[in-house]
């Protein structure tokens, strides 16, 4: 791997897939006031928000103050009180039926859905099946690719996190970090136009955490994927990340670039946050 070369899409691909929309700097995502709750407990409180295209944004903050809900809401693993969530020109949220706005259908969610990928904390590879069943599986039976399609490009993926050569492994005979990488792969392997990146490394043990860092910095610094991230590690946020977003609360209480984020913020509570984890 190297971020040596002109910046090319991960999603480019033979197959006969539709393309992702080129990397323009269009808006990808948008959060209208967007609330969640949990019972008596506002996560999020009508919060807005949005990430262009080809973009790294870095999602900050204290435990609990909604981050993760950020990124599930988006998986769709659970759904809005309030507002409206926006992918390319379609709503995750809604279906617009000639102008007017209604809850969407399980239909809709799953075909909005497929243009957003995540890695989670967990690999969650399915044990039973070797490493590169795990990347072909949901491209054959999602996307509808043929098997030998989905394999090129599995090939591909694992070359591009360094295991090109673990293809018929099983998952148990790798390493935690290898997984992840895998689990990379695999998120890849769905072409999505954006990448959720839910502290990747946290479960992993610190000796691994570089591994899998430097597959994500390589990813970010040499494709167009559009990033979204919430990491408890600094520097990677700082070498990623085009935009920081400070949470607190449900609330986005500061934003920037990693420069002005992590070296001169304009926030008490940011100071607060960054003098305690850095
Ligand atoms: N399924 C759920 N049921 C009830 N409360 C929940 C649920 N999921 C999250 N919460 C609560 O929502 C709040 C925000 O959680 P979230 O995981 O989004 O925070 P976070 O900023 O990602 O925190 P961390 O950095 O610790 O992962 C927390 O108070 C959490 O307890």
């Amino acid at each position: 791997m190297s971020a040596d070369s002109t910046p090319t899409n991960p999603n480019a691909s033979t197959s006969k897939e539709t393309a992702n929309p080129a990397v323009d700097g269009s808006e990808l995502i948008r959060f209208d006031k967007v609330t969640k709750r949990f019972g008596s407990n506002t996560v999020l409180d009508e919060l807005d928000f949005k990430v262009d295209s080809g973009k790294h944004v870095t999602l900050i903050g204290p435990s609990g103050s909604g981050k993760t809900t950020i990124l599930r809401l988006l998986m769709t693993l659970m759904k809005p009180d309030e507002g409206t969530i926006k992918v390319g020109d379609a709503y995750l949220t809604h279906e617009d039926r000639g102008g007017k706005l209604v809850p969407a259908g399980d239909k809709h969610i799953r075909e909005v859905r497929k243009n957003i990928g995540m890695v989670f904390q967990q690999f969650n590879l399915f044990p039973n099946m070797k490493v590169l069943r795990n990347i072909t599986e949901a491209p054959v039976h999602v996307l509808g690719l043929s098997k030998d399609e989905a394999e090129e490009r599995a090939r591909e993926l694992l070359d591009l996190v360094g295991l090109g050569d673990r293809g018929d492994a099983y998952p148990t005979q790798l390493s935690g970090g290898q997984q992840q990488r895998v689990a990379i792969a695999r998120a890849l392997a769905m072409r999505p136009q954006v990448l959720l990146l839910d502290e990747v490394t946290s479960a992993l043990d610190p000796e691994l955490v570089a591994g899998v860092l430097d597959v994500l910095r390589d990813l970010a610094h040499s494709t167009d994927i559009t990033m979204l991230c919430v990491t408890h590690e600094m520097n990677f946020a700082r070498d990623i990340s085009d935009q920081v977003l400070m949470f607190d609360s449900g609330r986005i209480i500061e934003s920037g670039s990693p420069e002005k984020m992590f070296g001169d913020p304009d926030h008490e509570r940011t100071r607060e946050f960054l003098s305690a984890v850095l």
